[in-house]
């Protein structure tokens, strides 16, 4: 197993408010998802270097991730979910990545609903 698939990089409790549902009232009012990522990444390039261009920038991640998922309104949180794992994959060098989207107060009695995906850029779409 090569470095990059041990060592990881996350995002946790990333919290966006955008235009989420399937529902006509869910079209007009903003909701707030909140997002947990893990990223593989070799971190003992930048550990060694103590330099920040070595390292994959949480903030620059995150930064990226909440106007993606701000930008328009999409209906369901597995849409949201695949598009914030493939944007990683394919702008930030990520080999691997898993990404969780939770929708607090979408069931009246439950603490959070959620989806989660994992992918890689070694995963083909094509079997
Ligand atoms: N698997 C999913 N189920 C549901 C979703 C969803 O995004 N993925 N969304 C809804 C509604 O928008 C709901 O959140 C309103 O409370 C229902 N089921």
């Amino acid at each position: 197993m090569e470095q990059a698939d041990i060592d990881v990089v996350s995002i946790e409790g990333l919290t966006v408010e955008t235009i989420i549902g399937v529902y006509d009232w869910e079209k007009e009012k903003k909701q707030q998802l909140v997002l947990d990522i893990q990223m593989s990444w070799d971190n003992q390039r930048a550990a060694v270097t103590d330099n920040i261009d070595d390292a994959l920038d949480y903030a620059l991640v995150s930064e990226r991730v909440s106007a993606w998922v701000a930008e328009k309104p999409r209906q369901l949180i597995e849409t949201v979910a695949e598009g914030v794992a493939s944007l990683i994959l394919n702008e930030f060098g990520v080999q691997n990545v898993e990404v969780r989207v939770a929708k607090p107060g979408a069931v009246p009695n439950a603490k959070t609903v959620a989806v989660s995906v994992r992918r890689s850029v070694f995963d083909s779409p094509f079997g």
